[in-house]
C-alpha cells in the first residue's frame, strides 16, 4: 500500500469554468513522487490510499538502449510470450491535455519543484521533441511522452482528459502495429504494459502514439507533432500499391462490425451456415496478422471460440478459448477466468450445442415419416 498524500499548492489557475491546482503526490514509501496539475474538483475524488501496484517481472523483462535515429528505445531482455506482463510503471507527472491557456508555462513548470530529486531526474531525462523557445520544458516533455490516463470525473465539472508521464513506458518508441497494450489502474495509480504477441529477446518493444487504423498518410500527419516521419515496418512500404493494400485492410478492420456478419444474430439463426462467423473472423485475423495489429485479435478469437461452443464442437472450442485465456490472463483477468471456466466445463456455456440441437430437430422434421402431407380438403 502507499499513500496518495496530497499537499495543495496555493497557486491556482483558471481556464473557462475550470480551476487548476498543482498537487504533489507521494505515491510510494520510497523516493517516488508524482506532481499533478489537476482540475481542483478532481482532487477530492482521488483515492486517498493506494493499492500496491502489481509486481513487475523480476529480473526486468526490458532494457533501455540506443535505438538509432529514434533516440533511446525499449527492448525485450528475454523472450516474452503473448499476454505476458512486461512492466509496471507509475507516473512522475500528470497534466491536462489540450488546455491552451496563457498560464501553461508557469503552471507546467510549477510541477518540477514538487518532485523528489529522483523523480525530477527521471522526468528531465525523458525526450523532448518540442523547441524550448516555443514550449515550456515540462510541457514539451509531457507532449512528447504522456499517455492518456483516466481520472475520476466530477458530476458537475467539464470532463477533462489527462496525460501521465511514465518514466519507463515513455522509452517505448512508436510503431503502427499493435504489439502491446497499456492498462491504467487508478486504485494503484499505475500502468501495466502487456505483450500482445510473442516478442523475441533483443527485439524492440513499440507502443502506439496515435490511432493506428488511420490511413498511412493520416498517420504520418498525426505523428508530425512528435517530430518524426514514421518508418516502421508497417509504414516503410515499397510502393503505392502496398500502401493502398494496407490502408484497405485497416479501413476494413475499422468498419468490420458494419460490414460483416455478427455473432449474436448468427448464433440465433439456424438457417445460416455453421461456418459464417468462423470464415469471416478468420479473414479478420489474417488482416490483423498482415498489418501487425495483434491488439485487435481477442474479440475475433472469442467469437470463433463461441461459434464452436454454439455448434457443440468441444475440441475446437477449447483450442480457441485457450488462445483467449492466454492473451487475456494479465490484461483482462475477468475475461480469462470466464473462458477458463468454460474450458473446464464447456456445457456450462449457456448456449452450448444450440445449433447442433436445432439441426437435429430440423433433420428429424425432414424425415418423410414426420412430415404432414395430408391435403386439407
Ligand atoms: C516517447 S519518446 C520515445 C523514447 C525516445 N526515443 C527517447 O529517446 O526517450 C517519443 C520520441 O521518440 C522518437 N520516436 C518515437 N518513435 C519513433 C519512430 N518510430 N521513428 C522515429 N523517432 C521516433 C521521437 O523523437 C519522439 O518524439
Amino acid at each position: 500500500m502507499g499513500d496518495l498524500e496530497t499537499t495543495r499548492e496555493k497557486t491556482e489557475w483558471t481556464w473557462g469554468t475550470q480551476t487548476f491546482v498543482v498537487e504533489n503526490a507521494a505515491i510510494s514509501a520510497g523516493e517516488d513522487t508524482c506532481a499533478m496539475l489537476l482540475d481542483a474538483s478532481v482532487v477530492p475524488l482521488l483515492p486517498r490510499t493506494l493499492q500496491s501496484p502489481p509486481l513487475g517481472p523480476n529480473p526486468p523483462a526490458f532494457f533501455v538502449a540506443d535505438a538509432g535515429t529514434k533516440g533511446a528505445g525499449m527492448f525485450a531482455a528475454r523472450d516474452i510470450p503473448a499476454g505476458a506482463l512486461i512492466l509496471v510503471d507509475r507516473p512522475v507527472a500528470v497534466v491536462p491535455s489540450n488546455v491552451a491557456s496563457p498560464w501553461k508555462r508557469e503552471a507546467f513548470d510549477a510541477l518540477l519543484p514538487r518532485l523528489s530529486q529522483i523523480s525530477r531526474g527521471r522526468l528531465l531525462a525523458l525526450a523532448n521533441c518540442k523547441p524550448l523557445s516555443e514550449f515550456p520544458l515540462v510541457e514539451g516533455i509531457a507532449l512528447t511522452n504522456a499517455s492518456q490516463i483516466s481520472l475520476p470525473v466530477p458530476p458537475t465539472a467539464t470532463p477533462q482528459e489527462y496525460g501521465g508521464v511514465f518514466p519507463d513506458i515513455s522509452r517505448a518508441n512508436h510503431s503502427c502495429g499493435l504489439d502491446i497494450t497499456v492498462k491504467w489502474d487508478l486504485v494503484s495509480f499505475s500502468a501495466s504494459l502487456y505483450a500482445l504477441r510473442p516478442i523475441r529477446a533483443g527485439e524492440e518493444i513499440f507502443n502506439q502514439y496515435i490511432d493506428v487504423l488511420a490511413p498511412h498518410a493520416d498517420r504520418r500527419t498525426q505523428l508530425a507533432r512528435y517530430g518524426f516521419t514514421c518508418m516502421c515496418v508497417h509504414c516503410d512500404l515499397p510502393d503505392a500499391a502496398a500502401v493502398a493494400r494496407s490502408d484497405a485492410a485497416r479501413t476494413e478492420l475499422r468498419d468490420w462490425r458494419h460490414l460483416h456478419p455478427r455473432f449474436l444474430p448468427w448464433s440465433l439463426d439456424a438457417c445460416r451456415s455453421d461456418d459464417t462467423i468462423i470464415v469471416s473472423n478468420r479473414r479478420a485475423l489474417a488482416l490483423i496478422e498482415q498489418e501487425g495489429l495483434y491488439g485487435m485479435q481477442v474479440p475475433f478469437m472469442e467469437e470463433i471460440a463461441l461459434s464452436y461452443a454454439v455448434m457443440g464442437d468441444e475440441s475446437r472450442f477449447c483450442e480457441w478459448a485457450q488462445k483467449v485465456v492466454d492473451l487475456c490472463v494479465g490484461q483482462d483477468p475477468q475475461r480469462a477466468a470466464e473462458f477458463a471456466g468454460w474450458i473446464a466445463d464447456p456445457k456450462s456455456y449457456k448456449r452450448w450445442g444450440w445449433r447442433a440441437k436445432q439441426k437435429l430437430i430440423l433433420d428429424q422434421q425432414k424425415d418423410p415419416a414426420d412430415l404432414d402431407i395430408s391435403i386439407p380438403w
